[in-house]
């Protein structure tokens, strides 16, 4: 791999050519900082340097700001790591440069690079070019200058929403916005730099500090007036993320105080936010994120994937329609199996209704739709399936239904042919024994809504081929989720780490707690819904149907509530017939139902562990704990056992699965911010007052004995992921 370099070039036009070199994305890693100082030191000195243009290599301009370099200081916590970029590079050598600077911008100016960029006299943008500062998606603000030179180039409401948004622009939005000064084509695009730079020197192009200007800013008044409507709005979407608000006090501060002053309240605030725990969350999830897709034994043995055409799905319920849409969407052809055409007809036209509705909130142009919907078709029987890449079987949770269908598989699919199944409990093999095609039986398991939730769990059996697992990985990503590897056991990697999760709720409540206190308070530490709420939506028979198969796999620590049990008899079934935990209403939104009082009651008495029958006293942070202790406990016994290839793996998937929230980082490293030991003793004191369902696993306990983090990665091999 080339080594972070900054190139210079000076030609017989007298423009020096600094270009960043940190492939792929040319990140300001801090070689490439320090090369960017002595360059511009150099570019400053020399004398047959009239004019300078900053560019990046290989067609992109800079992804910004190493990201490693904070995950260091994370991990050391060293705040020295952090270079000052913000005033000895951009202002200083860049912006206060006695000779102009253009930056000559193609492909992608993120973050710390599109601040680069505005501190150049002048940019020239390829077309096409993403331009952003994406920065509070890592739990920071922009730190080299962003917030105070983005307002003062295209005006305070779009760089608000800009940054706050984290979402990018094109050249030609920049253009219009006065980010861009002019946008050629590629190949023009050093050329025109290189004559717009020696330009500005002759006068003959304006020579503008993008700190210096005022006039897009608008009168104080105005400036607070947009400030304090953004203010507003973060408090209400975003009240965890101490870097929105952070974000408009630093521009605000900038327009009282000036630019320079607010450069470096910028980089104070930058450093303080570095080193918060949202940070370190939101940074590990860009990091797990791309880890997900190294896969030892599979992505790094020379492998190709294989193209896969078309698709085959079996079952139209709301499980297989919302695989089958996801396909779709990905541009693969899908043949959608049912038993008689009446099931048939509503699979189609939920995935129509799917697809559509993505089309109707803007998700999808309509043209989009069509073409995904002409790539669909309906079908009774297993002809089709002669010529398919790819089955994915998503009926009912029946273990002989299954088996039936995978040997009729066998027979009628080519055999490249990938046989998956979509189920989220049943352990493969016992799925795949019927046949003896086990190398190219896999789980292919998606969360419902299975077009929008963004996870796929991929199930390995000890048989599973290299190839069928890359070939997954591969049209998990065409189909835009994030593909995550797991082992095979009951629940797999997701399902079963979260098991305890809403067992943990039903035992709280049997305990005397309140339904609503419980559901607020998970919803206060992030997550979209509290698990009641969660219970109404998924529908009782789902919770009761995988609550039994964990009863019998994981019986020496299971919580057997009556209470779901009696919420159905009295004819609740959640969201689907508008009456659970909650009231249903058309248009408005879910409102707690009195009316279960009895049964809570009717439940708790049968239960009967309430210390001396009377309701338990618990704190509100104790209740959070007692819901997710248990599951960080399972989280180990995970990767214990090895179903997970790391802990950033079970983090990205509790994400992106479960909606654990995003800026805490995931389960596990959010159980190691809260201290394994902590956890561990908590565990221990409610095992002994309400039982095992809380017993601290091995793992745990020996890593909080030994002050281990629990995400560090275990030194013994791997049991059910034998071959990675
Ligand atoms: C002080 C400053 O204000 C602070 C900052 O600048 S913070 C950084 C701001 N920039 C960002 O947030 C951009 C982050 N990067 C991205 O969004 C995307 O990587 C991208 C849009 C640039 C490219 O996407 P894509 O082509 O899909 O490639 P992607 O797989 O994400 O990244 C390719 C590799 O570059 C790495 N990478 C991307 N941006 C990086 C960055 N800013 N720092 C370090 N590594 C980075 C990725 O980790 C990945 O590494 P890997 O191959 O070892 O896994």
């Amino acid at each position: 791999m080339a080594l972070p370099k900054v190139d210079f070039e000076v030609g017989a036009d007298g423009v020096a050519v600094i270009t960043m070199g940190n492939p792929p994305v040319n990140a300001l890693a801090i070689p490439i900082i320090m090369g960017l100082k002595d360059r511009f030191d150099e570019a400053a000195r020399r004398n047959d340097v009239k004019a300078i243009v900053l560019t990046g290599k290989g067609g992109r301009f800079s992804g910004g700001f190493d990201i490693s370099v904070m995950k260091k200081v994370h991990d050391t916590g060293d705040s020295s790591h952090l270079p000052d970029v913000s005033v000895e590079l951009v202002v200083n050598a860049i912006e206060d440069s006695k000779k102009p600077v253009v930056a000559a911008v193609e492909g992608l100016a993120l973050g710390g690079g599109l601040e680069l960029a505005m501190g150049c006299h002048a940019r020239i943008a390829a077309p096409r070019a993403q331009l952003g500062l994406p920065e509070l998606t890592l739990g920071i603000i922009p730190g080299f200058g962003g917030t105070q030179r983005l307002p003062r180039l295209i005006g305070l409401s779009k760089a608000v929403e800009m940054m706050l948004t984290s979402k990018p622009i094109t050249s030609d939005e920049g253009r219009k916005l006065g980010l861009i000064d002019s946008i050629v084509s590629s190949e023009e695009l050093l050329k025109v730099s290189r004559l717009w730079a020696l330009e500005i020197g002759e006068r003959r192009k304006p020579w503008v500090r993008s700190l210096h200007r005022t006039d897009k800013i608008g009168s104080l008044s105005e400036a607070r007036k947009v400030l304090g409507t953004a203010r507003q709005h973060v408090k209400k979407t975003a009240p965890h993320l101490p870097q929105q608000q952070a974000c408009v006090d630093v521009i605000e501060y900038g327009i009282v105080h000036g630019g320079y002053s607010g450069v470096l309240k910028e980089a104070e605030v930058f450093k303080k936010l570095v080193v918060s725990d949202t940070s370190k969350g939101l940074i590990n999830i860009f990091f797990a994120q791309r880890a997900i897709t190294k896969v030892p034994g599979v992505t790094d043995i020379g492998l190709k994937p294989r193209n896969i055409r078309k698709a085959a799905v079996i079952g139209g319920g709301l499980m297989g329609s919302g695989i089958a849409t996801a396909l779709l969407l990905g541009n693969i052809r899908v043949f959608l199996k049912e038993i008689n055409s009446e099931f048939l007809t509503k699979g189609i036209k939920t995935i129509e209704g799917n697809v559509n509705g993505l089309a109707r909130r803007g998700k999808l142009t309509k043209q989009k739709a069509d073409a995904a919907l002409s790539l669909l078709q309906g079908v009774l029987d297993y002809t089709e399936f002669k010529y398919v890449d790819l089955v994915i079987e998503a009926v009912i949770e029946n273990v002989s239904l299954k088996q039936t269908i995978f040997s009729d598989l066998e027979k009628i699919c080519p055999p490249h042919c990938i046989l998956a199944s979509n189920t989220s409990t049943i352990d493969l093999n016992l799925v795949g024994k019927k046949t003896s095609s086990q190398d190219r039986i896999a789980g292919a398991h998606f969360f419902s809504p299975a077009h929008i939730m963004p996870l796929l769990e991929i199930i390995r059996t000890d048989k599973t081929s290299p190839q069928v697992i890359l070939d997954l990985i591969t049209v998990g990503k065409i189909i835009k989720k994030a593909p995550v590897v797991v082992g095979n056991c009951t629940g797999f990697a997701v399902n079963k780490t979260f098991f305890p999760y809403s067992q943990a709720a039903s035992l709280l409540v049997n305990l005397g707690v309140d339904v609503y206190r419980i559901d607020r308070l998970i919803r206060d530490f992030g997550f979209p819904i509290g698990p009641f709420q969660l219970a109404d939506l998924a529908g009782y028979g789902v919770s009761f149907a995988t609550s039994k198969v964990f009863a019998d796999a994981f019986s020496d620590r299971v919580f057997n509530s009556p209470l779901l049990d009696l919420m159905m008899k009295s004819g609740r079934n959640g969201k689907n017939n508008g009456r659970g935990y909650y009231i249903y209403e058309k248009g408005s939104k879910p409102k707690p139902d009195p009316s279960i009082q009895p049964i809570i009651e009717e439940s708790r008495r049968i239960c009967n562990i309430m210390p001396n029958g009377k309701p338990i006293s618990v704190t509100d942070q104790e209740i959070v704990e007692m819901i997710l202790f248990p599951v960080v406990n399972e989280a180990c016994r995970v990767l214990e056992d090895g179903v997970a290839i790391r802990a950033s793996d079970l983090d990205i998937a509790s994400v992106l699965g479960m909606s654990f929230p995003n800026y805490r980082g995931g389960i596990v490293f959010w159980a190691d911010l809260v201290g394994g030991n902590h956890i561990y003793t908590s565990l221990k004191k409610w095992t002994q007052l309400y039982g095992n369902f809380f017993k601290p696993s091995k793992y745990l306990e020996e890593r909080a004995v030994k002050g281990i983090p629990l995400s560090a990665p275990a030194s013994s091999t791997p049991k059910l992921l034998g071959r990675l």
